[in-house]
């Protein structure tokens, strides 16, 4: 499949809103206030971006300019309904940029909308719950086979496509509805003893989600399950996604910034790397590859850039965040065959998506 460059960005902003169109008694429909983020995902052109290796700075700065009418408003001032469908269609009107991929916006941590550019509106909502669980099947001495336990999150994701004069498509309570038996089947408790969970891995809890909730529920077009802060998996009743999240601290400088910018300068970053893989189930295992797997894998690669100088690797023209994916990607080689993704963070939201697969949905920041 052909390799695709997005790049991202992510910005702040604190606002009041209160939506009228929600029934009568709705919480929301009371004068109320969320700090936002909105973020946009973008092919950019060649030569878009002020010179090489500046493409994430600028996608920032464009979405700050097109976001900073919003950061300390009424809501309701701006636009007519200000649901979460509708800011994310006025900040892609408002960006007035080629090669957008999708718009969204998080009103809590725990909800929010992409609309992508098929005019399809992916809203995902946000569950935790704290469970313990073994996996039975793990060979000897594999730290999952010790009864362990987890605060998981689990992110349902419904997609929708909605008229141009549609204000909202399900309603976030109508998810947490659903979710709820869920919620309270899986809420301190240990996963082992649920049937159907017997071998409790990321994938199965995620199948296990899918087929309670898909048959209520239509629009659910995926089940993302964060078993750690750093791994997890998606399920789409047919493909199993998997992630797994590094962190390194690394040092660069932009060498073709003009004098006088200060990414010319020696600075650093907190990179916030997530790796993707698509994989068939292992029926035993219960799961596509081991997270710890992925990550032993990967370590050769992560040690030449954690704490070291980005800019001098050998290959790397500018340490930008989509230079850098494709160095990575170049560099794990072989080793992870089932590798169809790099999500490269230099700030938090801001960085560059390398793909060659299927994408699968976007992820919270
Ligand atoms: N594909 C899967 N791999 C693993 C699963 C799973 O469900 N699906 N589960 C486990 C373990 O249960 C483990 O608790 C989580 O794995 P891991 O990411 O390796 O956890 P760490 O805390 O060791 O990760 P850090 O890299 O230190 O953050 C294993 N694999």
């Amino acid at each position: 499949m052909t390799e695709r460059l997005l790049h991202v960005a992510a910005v702040p902003f604190e606002a009041a809103r209160h939506v009228s169109v929600l029934p009568a008694g709705h919480r929301c429909r009371a004068l109320h206030g969320h700090s936002f983020l909105a973020r946009v995902r973008a092919e950019l052109a060649p030569g878009w971006a002020p010179f090489a290796g500046a493409e994430t700075d600028a996608l920032r700065e464009r979405l700050a300019e097109a976001v900073a009418p919003l950061d300390y408003a009424d809501l309701n001032t701006r636009l007519r309904v200000p649901t979460d469908e509708n800011l994310a269609r006025w900040v892609r009107d408002h960006l007035a940029l080629d090669g957008v991929e999708s718009v969204g916006i998080h009103s809590t941590r725990d909800q929010g909308v992409d609309l992508d550019a098929d005019g399809h509106c992916h809203l995902w909502r946000r569950f935790r719950f704290e469970s313990a669980h073994q996996l039975p099947n793990v060979p000897e001495g594999h730290q999952c086979g010790r009864m362990h336990g987890h605060g998981f999150e689990v992110i349902l994701h419904a997609d929708q496509t909605l008229a141009e004069d549609q204000d909202m498509g399900v309603d976030y309570d109508r998810i947490d509805t659903l979710w709820a038996p869920l919620g309270a089947a899986l809420d301190h408790a240990c996963l082992n003893d649920i049937p159907g969970l017997e071998n409790p891995t990321s994938e199965m809890l995620a199948a296990w989600i899918w087929a309670r909730l898909k048959p209520e529920f239509a629009p659910l077009s995926w089940v993302s399950v964060y078993e750690t802060a750093t791994a997890g998996c998606q399920f789409d009743g047919s493909s199993y996604r998997i992630w797994k999240e590094q962190r390194f601290e690394s040092a660069l400088c932009l060498s073709a910034a003009p004098e006088g910018d200060a990414r010319r300068r020696l600075h650093g970053h907190s990179y916030l790397l997530r790796l993707h893989l698509c994989a068939p189930l292992d029926r035993v295992m219960g799961w596509t590859v081991d997270y710890g797997d992925v990550k032993r894998l990967f370590k050769p690669v992560y040690t030449r850039l954690d704490h070291h100088r980005l800019d001098i690797l050998p290959g790397i023209d500018q340490a930008a965040p989509g230079a850098l994916a494709r160095w990575i990607r170049a560099e794990v080689g072989d080793a992870l065959p089932a590798l169809d993704r790099i999500d490269l963070h230099q700030t938090p939201g801001c960085g560059a998506v390398l793909s060659w697969g299927p994408q699968g949905p976007a992820l919270p920041v």
